[in-house]
């Protein structure tokens, strides 16, 4: 049984404009009095009157990604500050959208890391093997090596979160079984454990991510070790998130 918080997250990537505050307000209409954390990371465009709009709600706003410098000459980028500024208390980092698209390496996530841990966020850290290391075999090293070099060692069990999302999952409706999910997950937190101690290792919350929708996220949630989900396309619409909150707080 795990001691950590559970966090229900939505992941927006590329989607939304002005117009999809109006899931948000259905979100917080839906949920007012959560037993559990409920936040949405919308583009940057949107952090600012998000975090303005959900002030008074238990929804929270967060970052898809920020630079590892506090300012500077970086055309394009956001530093961790700026996100604060912007009303964000969290920042997922190193998701494998970035560490593609971007070439990020587990060190810059680190680096990020650091950054957004030193101004107050809270890091959703991103691991996850690709469909060709899993058939290889070698899921478990691929993790433990990017959980090794991604985590700094400044992380707790309050300002750090680590996100599972096997690459061949995501967006694509395979979702692995829970016994994959469970070896997964039960790797992370031995590791967790024995680098940062039984308190804030067994204390940092361990998401899954990768195609979760409300049909199979109870079977998900009821996985040892997984305190909650960091969800993609089911995240875009309040009726899709809604019930995968409501799964979430109804796992044991
Ligand atoms: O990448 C994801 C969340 O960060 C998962 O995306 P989907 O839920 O759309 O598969």
């Amino acid at each position: 049984m795990t001691q950590a918080r559970k966090l229900a997250a939505g992941n927006w990537k590329m989607n939304g404009t002005r117009a999809a505050l109006a899931e948000l307000e259905a979100l917080a209409r839906a949920h007012p009095n959560p037993s559990v954390g409920i936040l949405i990371c919308p583009p940057a465009t949107l952090i600012q009157t998000a975090s303005a709009a959900m002030a008074d709600t238990p929804v929270e706003i967060g970052g898809q990604d920020c630079h590892a410098e506090p300012s500077g000459t970086h055309t394009g980028d956001i530093s961790a500050e700026m996100l604060v500024d912007a009303g964000a208390t969290s920042v997922i980092l190193g998701h494998s959208e970035r560490r593609e698209d971007h070439e990020e390496s587990s060190e810059d996530v680190r680096a990020k890391a650091k950054a957004a841990q030193a101004v107050g966020l809270v890091t959703i850290i991103c691991l996850g093997e690709s469909l060709a290391q899993r058939e290889a075999n070698n899921t478990l090293d691929i993790i433990g090596g990017q959980l090794a070099a991604s985590l700094p060692d400044s992380c707790c069990a309050t300002n750090t979160v680590v996100a599972y999302e096997p690459i061949w999952a995501i967006g694509t409706g395979k979702v692995p079984t829970t016994a994959q999910i469970d070896e997964v997950h039960d790797f992370i937190r031995t590791r967790l454990i024995q680098r940062f101690g039984e308190a804030e290792g067994g204390g940092i919350p361990l998401l899954y991510g990768g195609s979760v929708k409300p049909g199979n996220a109870a079977e998900i949630f009821a996985t040892d070790n997984v305190d909650g989900a960091l969800v993609g396309g089911a995240s875009l619409k309040a009726e899709d998130f809604s019930p995968i909150i409501t799964a979430l707080e109804g796992s044991a």
